[in-house]
């Protein structure tokens, strides 16, 4: 139970109609969650307006509600609170009402197009080895140290997050974290919450439906680090020409890392292979079991990260070299046949060229690489033609499949893939929209030594059509139609 004035503590109120000394029991923005004794919080969103559904939280017990737009009829021994912005205001309710969990720990925001899994990830293995209780929050699981819960977004809401900071707080969690999307950002998902320091992995073409123009994307990305304060550190990838645009106006301390540019951390390739990368990390040599170019800038920004929050060198060196690679992040097989099968989340046109060049930098000549890709359903349409093109320029063959087609016939989604690819790559492409056939026919097309790419899905368990989730496993599959042509 708290005291609803308690917990509007730093909301900005304009209006007030009832008492703010009443008890609440829980804090809720979907009326359907409401029950007796909550508040309710109407949140303007994509699809509809909770403002609309203020009268079903009240009949279903709530006792006070937030909202931008006090409603006609306003009920006796009911609360209501005039809010600028509630999706603000939930955030800091949520953290008001869970005791400012972020406070109790110290939380590292990750943001950028692609690479959030992987540092937080890796960032959470690497403080779990030097002995800390540490937290997680990311696409693919949260952890609150050791215990596993499964996450529905990469940024969760609000009160999703102060709930397992919470939960970090009670079990001892000292460092935690989190990816920051620009969804989450923007939907104010991750305001109020202390962070100690923000870590920029890169920018590049995803999720033009959602924001209008690459603009407002980057800016969205930009206000979490204007939103740091000076105590914290903000540490960027300057190969991106964006890094410079997120330290523009932030007040926290700036780090740089790169390959290219002179940093504070530089990574130096020396070896990239298959088994792995053998690095130059500013002074120091070390060898990781991740794999790829990318994933140089990855080690170059957990090394950072580790150093900002004060390991030791030696000791964070040793540590990155005890790694292992993120589940469906460049996660591979190798058959009898010494077929090489590879299953990665590149789910936008960045990521996917960055994956296919280093394969392409990894093999010979003499093998073919063979690529399964899609693209999601509602999602960013203009992605599409340009993940055709670039699957088709960089591998041998290419079968374009379906991706989550959600509410969009996978037949409409391909045709838009398709639409990138240039005449001289036509005869490497075939489309096979069952993504299970496909990527049996990938199997079956390839010779010994040759690799197949398995893009867009990693680590994910379902293939999600009109609303519902089906059991699906990339890697599962190609292990069995691997093993099934060995009979
Ligand atoms: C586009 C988007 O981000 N949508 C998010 C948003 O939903 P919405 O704006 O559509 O909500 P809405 O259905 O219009 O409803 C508006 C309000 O009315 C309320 N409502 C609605 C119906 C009702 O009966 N009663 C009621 O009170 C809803 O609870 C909500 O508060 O707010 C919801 C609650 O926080 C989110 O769950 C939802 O994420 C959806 C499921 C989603 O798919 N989001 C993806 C795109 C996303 O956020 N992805 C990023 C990662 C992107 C990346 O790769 O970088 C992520 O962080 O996961
Ligand atoms: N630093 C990087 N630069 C470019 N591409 C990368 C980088 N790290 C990983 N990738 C590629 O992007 C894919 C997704 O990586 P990851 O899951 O870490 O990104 P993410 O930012 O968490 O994505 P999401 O927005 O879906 O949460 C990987 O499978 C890999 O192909
Ligand atoms: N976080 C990304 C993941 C995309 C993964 C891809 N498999 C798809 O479903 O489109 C999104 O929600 O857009
Ligand atoms: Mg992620």
């Amino acid at each position: 139970m708290a005291e609803l004035k308690d917990i509007l503590y730093k909301v900005t109120i304009n209006a007030v109609v009832g008492s703010t000394s009443v008890a609440i029991n829980n804090i809720h923005f979907d009326s359907r969650a409401v029950s007796k004794g909550d508040v309710f919080v109407a949140i303007k969103g994509a699809t509809v307006d909770g403002h609309d559904y203020i009268q079903k939280a009240l009949s279903l017990g709530a006792i006070a509600v937030v909202c931008e737009t006090l409603p006609d009829d306003i009920q006796n021994g009911i609360t209501y609170i005039e809010v600028e912005d509630t999706s603000s205001a939930l955030a800091y309710m949520a953290s008001n009402y869970y005791d400012n969990p972020s406070s109790n720990l110290r939380l590292i925001g990750v943001t950028g197009t692609n690479g959030k899994t992987t540092v937080t990830t890796l960032l959470y293995q690497l403080f779990k080895k030097a002995g800390y209780k540490v937290g997680l929050l990311s696409t693919v699981k949260i952890m609150v140290d050791n215990t596993e819960y499964k996450a529905t977004h990469t940024t969760p809401d609000s009160i999703t997050i102060n709930k397992y900071l919470k939960l970090m707080n009670d079990a001892g969690v000292e460092f935690c974290f989190m990816e920051v999307s620009s969804h989450g950002i923007h939907q104010k998902r991750s305001e109020g919450l202390q962070f100690e320091g923000g870590v920029f992995t890169n920018l590049s073409h995803d999720h033009l439906d959602y924001h209008s123009t690459f603009a407002e994307y980057r800016d969205v990305k930009k206000s979490f680090f204007d939103h740091l304060p000076k105590q914290a550190f903000a540490l960027v990838n300057i190969d991106d020409k964006n890094g410079v645009v997120m330290l523009q106006n932030t007040k926290a301390k700036q780090y740089s890392y790169a390959l290219k540019t002179y940093a504070d951390y530089k990574a130096q390739v020396l070896e990239n292979e298959l088994s792995g990368l053998l690095l130059k990390l500013n002074e120091s040599e070390l060898w990781t079991r991740l794999i790829g170019d990318f994933n140089a800038y990855n080690v170059a920004a957990i090394y950072g990260t580790a150093e900002l929050l004060g390991l030791e060198k030696v000791e964070i060196l040793r540590l990155i070299s005890e790694l292992e690679s993120v589940s469906g992040r460049f996660q591979y097989m190798i058959s009898d046949e010494k077929i090489t099968a590879i299953v990665d989340y590149a789910h936008t046109p960045d990521a996917l060229k960055n994956v296919l060049e280093t394969i392409n930098s990894i093999r010979t000549k003499n093998e073919a690489l063979i690529t399964v890709v899609g693209c999601g359903g509602d999602r960013d349409k203009t992605k599409r033609p340009k993940m055709g093109h670039i699957a088709s320029a960089l591998s041998n063959k290419v079968i374009f499949t379906s991706d989550n087609p959600r509410s969009e016939k996978p037949e409409v989604i391909i045709e838009g893939i398709e639409k990138g690819v240039e005449p001289q790559n036509f005869k490497k492409v075939i489309s096979i929209s069952d993504r299970k056939q496909a990527i049996k026919t990938a199997c079956q097309m390839a010779n010994s030594n040759d690799i197949i790419l398995i893009a867009g899905k990693g680590h994910e368990t379902y293939q999600e059509i009109n609303g519902e989730r089906f059991d699906f496993d990339d890697y599962q599959i190609v292990q069995e139609c691997l093993k099934q042509l060995q009979k």
